[in-house]
């Protein structure tokens, strides 16, 4: 199911007496129905929502996660315009999973991401659980020309490498895609970032070494970024041809993101986490983006809601650059 957004999704405060320098994202953003087949993007952002906790709710967590593109609308539609001349933003509505029908709306996900990156947008899928990131995949796959190499680089507590032989569900995403690529005979580069030792049982390091996944603890990341980690995100970056980048906001501490399907106590500050972003965003490899498993039911003065907005400004800021 789809539902293109509304004028009433982007609403916030305006300041008409300052004419075009007070303009907000709300003013700016332009509204585009996915369902039909859009125009070049010319390398214009589109929001694009996929309203899901099927996935959390199968893998044991606690559900409200199909609430995070509303909430991350609302915490970005007052920020201030300073987006550089002639770039566009759009906002592309949800895909919503109604009745547990999961891999229907992650097909549908995936038409539409596909659609998105061949006519030339940088899509900004806004979850929903983190089987959102299958989805995405899917269409992603589909984008990637012949030959392209694909880096996935996943800012996460937690692997998401989990057996998906009963059902498919929020822990499940990567074992999925790195399924698909070996049938299609491609490689699987996994880079994960801000994992939890205590987060992810010895069955889940083991599945990660036999596919190769390189990953960063979040422990090694607490005092700030240093060239051991810029060097591994540079050789893993220089390997690949295209990055999709995931961010699940349990990769941060509970202090900075309580509303989350499972919080993490000693998680990442988001100081850290933004100097990752210019070292990702600077290769120039960017393709597509995913922020997830934002679940406002716990959230606590939209916190963890406005946090996810500011990363995507700062990730706009940087990549409307490239
Ligand atoms: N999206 C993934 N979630 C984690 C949940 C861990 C937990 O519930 O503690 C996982 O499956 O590993
Ligand atoms: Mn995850
Ligand atoms: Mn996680």
């Amino acid at each position: 199911m789809y539902k293109p957004s509304d004028k009433t999704t982007w609403k916030g405060r305006m300041d008409p007496q300052d004419g075009e320098l007070g303009l907000r994202w709300h003013q700016v953003v332009e509204l585009v129905d996915l369902s039909r087949e859009v125009e070049d993007g010319h390398g214009s952002f589109v929001f694009l929502g996929f309203s899901s906790d099927e996935g959390v709710w199968r893998n044991q967590g606690r559900v409200g996660a199909a609430g995070g593109p509303d909430a991350i609308r609302r915490a970005m539609a007052s920020f201030a315009d300073h987006l550089p001349e002639g770039i566009r933003l759009f906002g592309g509505g949800d895909v919503i999973c109604a009745n547990h029908r999961l891999e229907e709306a992650q097909a549908q996900l995936g038409k539409k991401v596909e659609m998105l990156l061949r006519k030339g947008y940088k899509p900004l899928v806004l979850g929903g659980g983190h089987e959102t990131a299958y989805g995405h995949f899917l269409g992603i796959r589909k984008g990637l020309q012949v030959g392209e190499k694909l880096g996935i680089i996943n800012l996460d507590a937690h692997f998401d490498l989990r057996s998906y032989s009963q059902h498919s569900s929020s822990g499940t995403p990567f074992l999925q895609i790195a399924d698909d690529l070996e049938a299609d005979g491609l490689e699987f580069h996994y880079l994960c970032v801000g994992i939890q030792e205590a987060g992810n049982t010895r069955k889940l390091f083991q599945s990660a070494a036999e596919r190769k996944v390189h990953y960063v603890l979040a422990d090694d990341l607490h005092t700030g970024m240093n060239t051991e980690i810029q060097d591994k995100l540079q050789t893993f970056i220089s390997a690949v041809d295209k990055v999709y980048l995931s961010i699940d906001l349990d990769v941060f501490a509970a202090a900075y993101a309580p509303g989350v399907s499972a919080p993490t106590a000693l998680g990442l500050t988001p100081q850290v986490v933004v100097l990752l972003l210019r070292e990702i965003i600077s290769s120039g490899k960017l393709l597509t983006v995913d922020v997830v498993e934002l679940n406002p039911a716990y959230d606590i003065d939209n916190q963890t809601s406005k946090l996810a907005a500011s990363l995507i400004y700062q990730i706009i800021q940087k990549w409307a650059e490239k």
